[in-house]
């Protein structure tokens, strides 16, 4: 039986307008041969909705994403706001208020590694395959939500870091439950040799490790695991860490993948799931039509498995990406040298391969 959902889509701003497209056209074409109904609708957010609306999260996108059974998302961000600093209201508040508000506590960022782009990373390949992360960031607490100051003649800033036990607790229980049903392995990643808030979250993550004794726990602090990383990326298998050392990390992460443009995420926690790719807007790609659209397709596919159930659709699309990089299909950024010019393809063209082997 076919299930009806509706979607929120909010493409934002530079390359978010590019791929997001093709996300909503991987999900309809799943609805399509599935026989789901899925409604979709569009709302504002980040440069986008502070040129038309002065605010970078219009109340109207905040209902309609309350409204919504999931949200496909792209990026915000604009260059205008990058190069100066002054500027009082941003893009990115949109983004992070729109996590906070509708609970997204938990970013899931799975590191997946295509047999196909094993060549295309900077990182040697013997030293990458079989490399399969799962991270667990923190996305609603940290020195992300700490109260902000800065002195009035520009002499002094300071934000808050902390975190509430409750929010460590509430992560870390996930993140084992994640652990139990992959290969039992967990890394949480803290500075506790520095900070009182990755004290506390040690002390939180041990005192929730002694519940999952099936799973092998271990705790590295933030430096040594940005190198681990790289270095022997096999070694991990769920990453748990705070919001500030998540987002660095993944980005890293994001090598043993191939590309930025590679990586899915799933925010989840109260209420609506939030599916986005991690990339930005991209500002030194936007509106050349080269973006690689496939961390949107692989965001739809994660917003199929954990919002709607569907596991079967959600491999179906995981498996069309890898077939159409098997095709020898890439888009610029997970081309390497050896690949022939016409196999290199631009977003809608990459985008309408994998739509192809959906239909
Ligand atoms: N979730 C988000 O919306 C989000 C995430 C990160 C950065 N940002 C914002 O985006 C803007 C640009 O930030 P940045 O340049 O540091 O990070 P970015 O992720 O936008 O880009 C980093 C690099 O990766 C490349 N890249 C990213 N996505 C790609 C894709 N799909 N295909 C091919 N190449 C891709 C870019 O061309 C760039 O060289 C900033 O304003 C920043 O605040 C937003
Ligand atoms: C744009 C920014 C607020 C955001 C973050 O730091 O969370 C981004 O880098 C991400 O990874 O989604
Ligand atoms: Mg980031």
């Amino acid at each position: 039986m076919g299930i009806n959902k509706k979607i929120l889509v909010i493409p934002g701003d530079g390359i978010g307008q590019e791929v997001t497209e093709w996300g909503k056209q991987a999900l309809q074409a799943i609805a399509e041969k599935h026989g789901h109904t899925f409604s979709f609708d569009e709302a504002l957010m980040g440069h986008v909705a502070i040129e038309a609306t002065g605010d970078p999260l219009p109340q109207e996108t905040l209902d309609k994403a309350r409204a919504s059974d999931a949200i496909l998302f792209g990026a915000i961000g604009h260059a205008k706001y990058d190069n100066d600093p002054s500027l009082k209201v941003r893009p990115e508040q949109g983004l992070l208020k729109i996590r906070k508000e509708l609970g997204l506590y938990a970013n899931l960022r799975p590191i997946r590694l295509f047999d196909e782009l094993l060549g295309a990373s900077s990182i040697r390949p013997e030293i990458l395959s079989g490399a399969d992360i799962l991270f667990f960031r923190e996305l609603t607490g940290d020195v992300y939500f700490g109260e902000k100051k800065k002195a009035e003649d520009g002499s002094w800033a300071s934000d808050l870091m902390s975190y509430q036990r409750y929010e460590v607790e509430r992560i870390a229980r996930k993140a084992f439950e994640a652990a139990r049903a992959r290969r039992r392995k967990l890394c949480s990643v803290d500075k506790a040799n520095v900070l009182e808030t990755s004290r506390l979250w040690r002390a939180v993550v041990q005192q929730i490790a002694a519940e999952y004794p099936d799973v092998e726990t271990e705790h590295m602090f933030i430096d040594n695991a940005a190198m681990q990383l790289v270095k022997d990326p096999k070694r991990f298998d769920v990453v748990l860490t705070a919001n500030l050392f998540g987002d660095i990390l993944t980005d890293e992460a994001s090598q043993i993948a191939g590309s930025m443009g590679m990586l899915a995420s799933a925010s989840v926690g109260d209420t609506t799931g939030f599916y986005e790719p991690i990339h930005g807007s991209a500002h030194d790609i936007a509106g050349k039509g080269i973006a690689n659209p496939l961390a949107s397709i692989l965001s739809a596919a994660l917003m199929l498995e954990i919002s709607f159930g569907l596991k079967d659709e959600a491999e179906a699309l995981v498996k069309a990406v890898d077939h159409t990089l098997k095709q020898g299909y890439r888009t610029l950024d997970i081309a390497d040298k050896k690949i022939p010019n016409d196999f290199v393809l631009g977003t809608s063209a990459m985008g309408g391969k994998v739509i192809a082997l959906l239909q």
